[in-house]
């Protein structure tokens, strides 16, 4: 199809980061890193592994396969983060700041999520230790849902700001926090609301799609994520957020990969991959807003201003060139199916 005359057929950007990634670990790290550092320069990479990396030396030893996975020819740095626990030591948070290659602690409520189990029972017997980072300016990434069985799944990430984020900023207002993949209209005016030291990570799957994407024609477990798509009115909050050019708003896939046999099952995995397509997912999601002129602040400059690391060197072009994602991919001894597997979408990077 040709494309109309007033609409813009590429667009070139300052070479982005993503700020919220699961990379996994082991054979499937060689299948799944490739197509992040093809986009990104620098990716936030989450500890929730299998023991989770709870400590400086296995961030470490877990950097150095990454950096081992990564093919000649990529550049690409990891960001690593510790995943906190009930009784995480406030020497390992001073371990950690003095890596230089961690660059901040992540907060799993356990049972919230994928790999949560050794996750946070209760966030005020971290406070001590929380004190320490914000005393270092480590900031704490937070997967932000309550547990509680009783709240409505819908309404856990709502609920939490309530019973956490306020209580934990009002004891501690200056450590810096990452609301983690916002997925409601009350978490973006919550943190377009708060101070500098509030930063919300959105996906492109929650920019794009509302909860009828995971029913249409039957169930559909490719678009089932932690915090689950919300309702249409959450969706464009979260547009709105993301393209009003406020700094607090940066990129986060949560590109969360798992074998097609486990999401494609009874008990299906929450989780979606979207690594081999996210900067063009949100390429669309913005040129949808008409907005394609906020995308660079957004996926390019917010984030390491958050940070306080420098933007990167270098550009990424896309163009808006249709291509068909493919249906599945290697992942070790099994495959993964990608978010949109088989569809045709719009933007296309160079
Ligand atoms: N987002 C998800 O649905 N899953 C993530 C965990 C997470 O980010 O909550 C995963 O690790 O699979
Ligand atoms: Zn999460
Ligand atoms: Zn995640």
């Amino acid at each position: 199809m040709p494309t109309p005359a007033n609409l813009p057929v590429s667009i070139t950007i300052t070479r982005p980061d993503d700020w919220h990634l699961h990379l996994r670990d082991g054979a499937v790290l060689a299948d799944v890193l490739p197509h992040t550092a093809r986009q990104f320069a620098r990716a936030i990479v989450m500890p929730n592994l299998k023991p989770p990396v709870t400590t400086t030396e296995q961030a470490a030893a877990y950097r150095a396969r990454i950096l081992a996975a990564l093919p000649a020819g990529l550049q690409f740095e990891p960001l690593m983060t510790l995943y906190l626990t009930d009784n995480t030591p406030a020497d390992e948070i001073r371990r950690a700041k003095d890596s230089g290659f961690i660059h901040a602690l992540k907060l799993y409520p356990a049972g919230a999520t994928t790999n949560s189990d050794a996750g946070v029972t209760d966030l005020t017997k971290c406070y001590k230790t929380l004190e320490v980072m914000q005393e270092l300016g480590l900031p704490l990434l937070v997967h932000g849902e309550v547990t509680d069985p009783a709240v409505d799944v819908f309404d856990r990430e709502a609920v939490f700001i309530e019973r956490v984020m306020q209580p934990l900023r009002q004891a501690l207002p200056e450590l810096k926090v990452v609301f983690e993949h916002i997925t409601t209209r009350e978490a973006a005016d919550y943190v377009a609301a708060a101070d500098r030291f509030v930063g919300a990570t959105i996906t492109a799957h929650h920019l794009l799609y509302n909860r009828n994407e995971i029913f249409k024609g039957g169930i559909r477990p490719h678009y089932y994520c932690l915090p689950i798509l919300k309702r249409e009115e959450h969706r464009l909050a979260l547009v709105k957020a993301a393209t009003s050019g406020s700094a607090k708003f940066f990129l986060g896939t949560d590109s969360a990969p798992h074998p097609k046999g486990l999401k494609e099952h009874a008990c299906g995995c929450a989780g979606c991959y979207t690594a081999l397509h996210a900067l063009e997912l949100y390429t669309q999601a913005f040129d949808a807003a008409g907005a394609l002129d906020k995308l660079e602040a957004f996926a390019s400059f917010n984030g390491p201003a958050f940070y306080g690391l420098p933007r990167n060197a270098g550009s990424v072009t896309l163009t808006r060139e249709a291509w068909t994602l493919p249906v599945e991919l290697p992942f070790g001894e099994t495959s993964l199916v990608p978010l949109n597997a088989g569809e045709t979408i719009a933007w296309k990077l160079a």
